[in-house]
């Protein structure tokens, strides 16, 4: 019986080094797969093709796609390897789709071979595999072979190879070009190129602008290689320091992080030194760390400066900048000092006045391409030091339900806070000015925004302390966040302090914060359902015509803050439930989140 055509098609072959020392090369062919053989040829024009090859199919061992992170050196870029006998041929496809059916095809025609258990998915390269590092080219595979599983089902590398970022928290978009963030979500990284604002593309293929801090570059989940040093960051904290490292503002500040593809790391340092156009250029440079293909001496940065680890190029580069911007100055750790965010107060354009709170005046800004605002913090209004120290938690907060601190400048009097804009002011003001216009959802809406930053704080294990419609804020597209968390611990006004006092805030508290500041998650618990009680009154003030004295009172009898007209019957039993006597028996933030997004859901 003839052979039967399966396949055939121009591709690129790459030549079988039989020595170590012979130079690659890679040629054009023609391959043909029948039910017997797969066999390529060359073309020349005008004359009969010249058969260069022929593999019975009997011979076939393993085939499959080759996942590699070194570029291609011809034209065709997608690769996959046929292992027969004791070679390897690397065949190069034009495009996947191409590459896809004949590894299918060959696995199809050879799925009854005497197969191997395991292949090596990258390529046999400079006398090792690039896939596990074993010098032995016959050494058995490090990858399970999957004969009829096709290929395609397998991640596959994307040539060229694509960056993929991850947004750090929701981008509202702020002109025309902008891409909305959404936290959580992967990008791709379209340019990169400016400091301060990158190009994705969403998963639908829109594409925009975005702030560089707002997102950082994917990593493999991995471990801590070089755990011990503090230049030295695992996955788990990365997003957080990327972001902090661009924010840090400090010459020469860098931290190390492993990229996407295991086993390839990238030294991030932050400058200020003029850019190519001259001008002053705050902006985080990353340096991918190189290694050499032979030798014992492998790991270089910007030139070659060749060292055996990657401790001791970082040593070598603390002290000699040799090809960098800068030297790597200041290590960013986990936990110190990229905690310390200081603005530069020339980095700073303040604007007019928002408004004016316990510790001073509020001010509209710009800082980094970014609308600001800013708290002046009036003096002796608040223990400074102490909230240096505490900034470094404050920080690590973030969610997209809670009002980012971005940053401080305390390096003047009076020390400046920079938070996230939110163009829709204080949510006591909002819902009084859109009195009779709010719809129950909207409330609901509001309600279940704020459970979700709460929740966060909870899970964190960091009480807000004064939870309430005066201290959550409105974003542009009506979104609520909560703001001014844990804030009460600095401020200096014995007034505000003992519950005992005037501006302490005890329509809002639990009875064991009023009756010993016994502050918990369940404490904001209950300030959470006065707040939804404000909500569903549309701002007006819980107990208006009662003082204090009178409040602590009735609470004292049992009374409680009576259902709001506007609120459902299922939304009022979850305030009673808020307002439980006994913080044990009021639900968690969790619980709260769970069941509101239930009602929401109805
Ligand atoms: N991040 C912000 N974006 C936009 N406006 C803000 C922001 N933070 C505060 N403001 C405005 O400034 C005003 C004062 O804010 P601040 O948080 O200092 O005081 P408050 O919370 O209203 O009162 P208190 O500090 O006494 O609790 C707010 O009512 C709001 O209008
Ligand atoms: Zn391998």
């Amino acid at each position: 019986m003839y052979p039967r055509v399966i396949l055939k098609g121009t591709m690129i072959k790459k030549s079988q080094q039989k020595k170590r020392t012979s130079p690659c090369n890679y040629k054009e062919r023609f391959f043909m797969l029948d039910t017997k053989e797969l066999k390529y040829s060359e073309r020349r024009p005008g004359k009969k093709p010249m058969m260069k090859g022929c593999i019975e199919l009997s011979r076939i061992k393993c085939a499959e796609i080759v996942c590699s992170d070194v570029p291609i050196p011809c034209i065709y870029k997608y690769p996959f390897q046929v292992f027969y006998d004791n070679y390897y041929l690397y065949i190069f496809a034009p495009d996947n789709d191409c590459r896809q059916k004949w590894v299918r095809a060959l696995k199809e025609e050879t799925k009854h071979n005497n197969l191997v258990p395991k292949y090596h998915p990258n390529f046999w390269m400079d006398g090792k595999w690039r896939c596990c590092q074993q010098t032995e080219k016959l050494a058995t595979g490090c990858h399970v072979y999957d004969p009829v599983g096709y290929a395609s089902k397998k991640p596959l590398p994307e040539l060229p190879a694509e960056e993929t970022v991850i947004a750090l928290q929701d981008y509202v978009p702020q002109g025309d070009d902008d891409l909305p963030l959404q936290k959580d979500q992967e990008y791709l990284l379209i340019k990169s190129s400016h400091p301060e604002w990158w190009s994705v593309q969403d998963n639908l293929g829109n594409v925009g602008f975005v702030p560089r801090a707002y997102v950082v570059e994917k990593l493999v989940n991995n471990l801590e290689r070089f755990e011990g040093h503090i230049w030295f960051c695992s996955v788990v904290v990365v997003h957080f320091l990327s972001f902090c490292l661009s924010l840090q503002g400090k010459e020469g500040a860098f931290m190390v992080r492993e990229s996407r593809q295991r086993g390839v790391y990238t030294v991030s340092v932050f400058t200020k030194a003029a850019g190519s156009n001259g001008e002053k250029n705050p902006r985080v440079k990353h340096y991918l760390i190189r290694q050499t293909d032979t030798g014992e001496n492998t790991f270089y940065l910007a030139e070659k400066y060749l060292f055996s680890t990657i401790p001791e190029l970082i040593l070598y580069h603390q002290h000699n900048a040799a090809g960098l911007i800068t030297r790597l100055r200041h290590p960013v750790s986990q936990d110190g000092n990229c905690y310390q965010w200081e603005v530069e107060p020339e980095e700073l354009n303040l604007g007019q006045e928002l408004g004016s709170g316990q510790f001073g005046l509020v001010l509209e800004g710009r800082w980094r391409g970014r609308k600001v605002a800013v708290k002046m913090i009036k003096e002796e209004c608040m223990s400074e030091e102490e909230f240096k120290e505490e900034a470094r938690v404050m920080m690590k907060l973030s969610h997209s339900k809670l009002v980012q601190l971005f940053g401080i400048c305390s390096q003047h009097s009076p020390m400046c806070l920079l938070f996230e804009f939110m163009e829709n002011g204080c949510l006591s003001d909002y819902l009084r000015t859109r009195k009779g216009r709010l719809s129950p959802d909207l409330m609901l809406g509001m309600c279940l925004d704020v459970s979700e930053g709460m929740a966060y704080l909870e899970s964190s294990g960091f009480i807000h302390r004064d939870l309430a419609a005066r201290n959550c804020l409105v974003s542009k597209n009506n979104e609520v966040k909560v703001s001014d968390f844990g804030m009460t611990r600095f401020v200096l006004d014995d007034q505000y302090t003992s519950s005992q006092c005037s501006k302490f805030p005890v329509k809002w508290s639990a009875p064991e914060v009023i009756r010993y500041c016994k502050f918990s998650s369940k404490s904001d618990v209950w300030s959470f359902g006065v707040l939804m009680w404000e909500v569903y009154n549309e701002g007006r003030l819980p107990y208006e015509n009662r003082s204090n004295t009178e409040v602590v009172e009735s609470l004292n009898s049992g009374l409680r803050l009576l259902k709001p007209r506007l609120a459902p019957d299922a939304v009022y039993l979850l305030m009673e439930w808020c307002w439980k006597e006994k913080p044990d028996d009021r639900p968690t933030f969790a619980q709260l989140l769970h069941e509101l997004a239930s009602l929401y859901s109805l």
